[in-house]
Order: structure tokens, then sequence, then C-alpha cells
């Protein structure tokens, strides 16, 4: 620091105040470093935000990247997004009474279910299945959106969670579209298709048991038509996946999973960073 009054700008990015130079007035600090002056819009907190938003948010720039400037969703870019996200009344309810109870960071997030939402309005989709119901914020996000006559077969193992998604299908009206199979997914999924309904179905979301999702993965291709959407959720497992020195059994299971995924000619991919990662499968 210099001896004399003088602008310090230490806690900012070069590139960022240059970027944000017009947006504020600088700090003045005196000599023993008391501030003399502030900006005029913003207190320091908000400053050094500010000067932050760009380090913080932007990941990569560099040419691996093509020079393109990537972002990572920040607590307050997170904040801005779900702002922008319609959720419908009946499920934010369902968020909020979700997260009093135990396991709630297991449902997906509004963002994510407007995701799933709209994958299912795009296809059409009338015939959808869920792997993993909880206590339903993602089969009742699909639920909404099916048309007259649509029908979900939702899969759960857990008879408690499941009283609680039955109630706010009973509430939003769609409790004739959600077929509950209580019991393990795959038995479930089995049966399914002894039962001839392979190829039959438009849309399916896998959110459960993480070493299973090979196995989902395979009777699920059966169950779906050429050109239907298997959706798989967690698929980036709060960044595990790509730390090498992480190799517990679920990361694992995830990592070969997704490594399986890429070299699958059998559907076109597409691994979108949302919520935890998901990975957007269309059956060729
Ligand atoms: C991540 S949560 C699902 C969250 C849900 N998609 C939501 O948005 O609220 C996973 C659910 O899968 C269920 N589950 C785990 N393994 C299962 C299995 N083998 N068969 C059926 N359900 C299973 C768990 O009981 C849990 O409720």
């Amino acid at each position: 620091m210099s001896g004399s009054l003088g602008v310090v700008q230490r806690w900012v990015n070069p590139l960022v105040a240059f970027r944000t130079s017009r947006h504020f007035n600088p700090v003045v600090l005196s000599a023993r470093g008391v501030i003399v002056s502030r900006p005029i819009y913003y207190n320091t907190k908000v400053l050094q935000c500010v000067a932050n938003t760009v380090t913080d948010t932007v990941v990569a720039t560099d040419d691996s990247y093509g020079h393109k400037e990537v972002i990572s969703v920040n607590p307050r870019l997170y904040d801005y997004l779900l702002a922008n996200v319609r959720e419908p009344e009946i499920l934010r309810e369902l968020r909020e009474e979700t997260a009093t109870m135990r396991g709630s960071q297991m449902q997906v997030s509004p963002d994510q279910a407007q995701l799933l939402a709209m994958l299912v309005q795009i296809l059409g989709a009338e015939r959808c299945i869920e792997v993993g119901i909880y206590t339903g914020y993602s089969s009742l996000a699909v639920a909404l959106v099916l048309p007259e006559g649509g029908q979900l077969v939702a899969c759960e193992r857990d008879a408690k969670s499941l009283e609680v998604a039955s109630r706010y299908y009973e509430r939003a009206g769609v409790s004739e579209k959600v077929k509950v199979k209580l019991g393990l997914a795959a038995d479930t999924l089995k049966t399914m298709i002894q039962n001839g309904e392979g190829s039959s179905y438009d849309f399916a979301f896998v959110d459960a048991e993480k070493k299973m999702y090979q196995d989902y993965f395979e009777l699920l291709l059966q169950l779906v038509r050429v050109g239907g959407v298997i959706v798989i959720d967690n698929v980036l497992w709060h960044g595990r996946v790509a730390d090498p020195l992480v190799n517990d059994l679920k990361t694992v299971s995830i990592r070969n999973f997704n490594r399986n995924l890429m070299e699958d000619n059998r559907v076109s991919i597409s691994m979108v960073p949302i919520g935890d990662g998901m990975t957007i499968c269309r059956k060729r």
C-alpha cells in the first residue's frame, strides 16, 4: 500500500476491475488503511461481489475450451436462475414440505423438474416411467404435463415416502395418471418387459440406486421406443466423478456408467450440468 491516499484494488482482479470500472467508484483508503471514501452505489461487500462475479462464475476460458467463457453456477447466479423457473404452486408446496424431511436433498431441483417437464412436452410423451419417486417432486412435475390419458409408471421401494407422493398426486388431480409400483425398480421393469410392454414408452427418468444405473438403463432401453428419451440423474455426482482420487463404490459405478454411455451407439447423448448433472439419452 502506498503512503499517500490512493486507490486500492488489491482485492480486484485487474481484468474484472477493467470490465466493471464504468459501474463503480472505487474505495479510497488513507495511509493507515482507513476507508475515506466508499463507492457511491455499493458498499464494500457488494463491491467485492461485483468484482468477483466474473472470476467466480467463469471457470474456463483458455484454448482447451476454444476460448469460450464457460460458466459455473455460484449461489447468486443460481438464485437468479431459480427466480426464472416457473414452478407450479403445488410443486412448491411439495418441495417445501419435503425440505422438512430426512433425505430432502434427494429431490430434483426446480430447474431440473422444469427441464424434465419440458422434455416430456417436446416429445409429446404419453407413456412415461420414473425410477425413484421419493416424495414425488419429479414425478409430479412430469404427471402435471401429461396429456389426458397419459400414464406415468413410477417405481419406489419406500412406502413411507410414497405416502407424501400419493397425497400430492391426489391434490394435483393426477392420481389417475400415476401408476405407482412399490418394490425394487429392476423387478418392476423386468415384469413390464415380460408383460410385452417393450418399445412402448416415450420417456423415462432414472433417479434411484446409483450402483444399478447400468441395469436400469439396459431395461429401460428395452421399454422405450426408438426416438424415446431416457434421462439419468446425478451423473456428475457432486463433482466426484472427475476426481481420480475418489474411488468409492457409487462414484466408480457412475463413472463407469458415464464411460459406457459415451461408447454406446444405441443412443445419442447430452450430459447437462444441471442440478447434480443429468444425461439425456435418445434411443436410436
Ligand atoms: C434420489 S431419490 C428420488 C428423488 C425424486 N426423483 C424426486 O425428485 O423427489 C431416490 C429414490 O429411489 C428409491 N430407491 C432406491 N433404490 C431403489 C430400488 N432399488 N428400487 C426402487 N426404488 C429405489 C429411494 O427409496 C428414494 O426414494
